[in-house]
């Protein structure tokens, strides 16, 4: 695995608040943006509020989650609803692991569904990550899937059958103690250890009816801003530049 520089490494807020603070290198005005689920894309989004609050970057936005919406309008971001046709010039999100290769795990926060469906219709998917996400191989964070309530014992079992470990998400504030997702669907957390076929597997979920969407992104991103102590990195599959001017031209 391509490695990233060794620093002193700093608090990992402060890390995902400098990997954020980069990726606005990759924002123009006249850009429409997807904008990513979790607390390194929270900090995204504040800090791109700044800017569109100061007049500096005039730019339209959807999110890939409620509670993101929420942040960006609260910001005064200018958001636009689904539509046929809509298309994203940049997507900025957070990732929960990535590797040298660029292949993601996704939906720690329970966004994974938005998320793919905001990547699929975005021309450059930029992950933002502080330096814990990066790893050798993916598999020690449980991977996440979205699942249709009715189906859940049979996708329990077909995940025991392909190695893995379910835990149904919880969610104590619930009347039913489960974790549901903007859709109202569950959340199943994969213990597998090790990915060590990501690929294989990202077919093999795919194939459980029921499954409505599984956290693997795999040949989707173009970069990754990772931060690590007060230095951040752009990782692009195989290849990891340290930070310079100019290393944020989209292609
Ligand atoms: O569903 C959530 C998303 O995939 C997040 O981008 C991911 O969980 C990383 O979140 P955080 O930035 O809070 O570590």
């Amino acid at each position: 695995m391509a490695a990233l520089p060794s620093e002193t490494p700093t608090n990992q807020e402060d890390e995902k608040r400098h990997a954020a603070a980069t990726a606005l290198r990759w924002v123009r005005s006249g850009m429409v943006l997807g904008l990513g689920s979790g607390s390194t894309s929270a900090h995204f989004i504040t800090l791109l509020g700044e800017k569109v609050q100061a007049g500096e970057l005039q730019i339209q936005a959807t999110a890939t989650s409620q509670a993101s919406e929420a942040l960006a309008r609260q910001l005064g971001i200018p958001l636009l609803e689904p539509r046929r046709g809509l298309r994203f010039d940049l997507t900025v999100d957070g990732a929960d692991e990535l590797d040298a290769q660029l292949q993601l795990m996704k939906g720690g926060g329970g966004a994974l569904l938005r998320e793919k469906v905001l990547k699929t219709a975005s021309d450059y998917l930029l992950i933002i990550a502080d330096s814990s996400k990066y790893v050798a191989q993916l598999g020690r964070f449980p991977l996440p899937l979205e699942v249709v309530p009715f189906a859940l014992p049979w996708v329990l079992d077909a995940v025991e059958k392909l190695g893995g470990a379910p835990v149904v998400r919880p969610n104590q504030s619930q009347p039913d103690g489960l974790y549901r997702s903007d859709q109202g669907n569950l959340l199943v957390d994969c213990h597998f250890k090790v990915i060590s076929e990501p690929e294989q597997l990202a077919l093999q979920l795919q194939a459980v009816p029921g499954i409505v969407e599984h956290g693997l992104f795999l040949g989707m991103a173009q970069a990754a801003v990772v931060a690590r102590g007060e230095q951040a990195v752009v990782v692009r599959a195989g290849q990891v530049d340290v930070e310079a001017e100019g290393f944020a031209e989209l292609p």
